[in-house]
């Protein structure tokens, strides 16, 4: 059998004046799993989805995605929330939902209501006061509800407390699971997200470490928190 490939990055090199940001970066990653991108605050991960998504890029080496250079024809295919949300001042939640069913390719609005409930968010609220937790909520109802082939979420659970993350992190496995999706998911709370990850990537100072199938992973040398203390103490 032979596996679809989501992203080949080969060679991958970005720094911002002296700073390393990804160095030498090669990769190759498999479409319809859930990978979860792990590391070290700094060790790449927001710089290579934003290379991913086109919004960064690359000193040196090549990125593809599904085939393709990034671009709006691969954006199109890509549900993104970034590290850092960016409201409308001015919008409701709901308002912020509209915007999404506009502009937003793949945008499945019912879907995104029935988010909304399962997040509990009040569909009249300002965005402008909402809390870092409710933002958080509010992002990933807007990437949750579109159907396109990938999902790249860069810390979505931070800000969320801990119930309700547990309870989104098992709502994702349930919906995840009902689609054919690449997704990628960079947290800190592994603990917490390793039943929703089938692949990892661990990252430090711009280049992988190790990555691989997390059954595999996990045989040969413990669960994901385990490994990550182990590469990183
Ligand atoms: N726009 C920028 N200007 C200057 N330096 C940057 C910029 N973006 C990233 N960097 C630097 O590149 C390195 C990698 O940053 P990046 O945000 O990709 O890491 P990260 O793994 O996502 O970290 P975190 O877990 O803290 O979010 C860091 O040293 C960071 O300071």
């Amino acid at each position: 059998m032979t596996t679809e490939i989501a992203i080949t990055a080969e060679h991958l090199t970005k720094r911002y004046d002296n700073q390393r940001a990804l160095q030498d970066f090669s990769i190759q990653l498999p479409a319809n799993r859930v990978i979860g991108v792990l590391g070290a605050n700094g060790a790449g991960k927001s710089t290579l989805f934003r290379m991913i998504t086109g919004m960064v890029q690359p000193d040196q080496g090549r990125i593809d995605i599904f085939g393709k250079k990034p671009g709006w024809e691969t954006n199109a295919l890509i549900s993104y929330l970034p590290d850092r949300a960016r409201w409308y001042k001015f919008h409701t939640v709901q308002q912020a939902l509209e915007w999404g069913d506009g502009l937003l390719p793949g945008f499945d609005k019912k879907r995104a209501e029935s988010l909304l409930e399962f997040m509990k968010l009040d569909p009249t609220m300002g965005v402008e006061g909402m809390s870092r937790g409710q933002e958080a909520r509010l992002m990933l109802t807007l990437c949750m509800c579109r159907d396109v082939p990938m999902l790249i979420l860069d810390e979505p659970f931070a800000g969320i407390d801990l119930i309700s993350r547990e309870r989104i992190i098992g709502a994702l496995i349930d919906n995840l699971s009902e689609r054919q999706q690449t997704v990628l998911v960079s947290t800190h709370e592994i603990q917490e997200a390793e039943s929703l990850f089938d692949y990892a990537v661990f990252m430090d100072e711009g280049q992988a470490l190790l990555h691989g199938d997390v059954e595999m992973l996990r045989a040969e040398r413990g669960s994901m928190e385990s490994i990550y203390r182990h590469l990183y103490q």
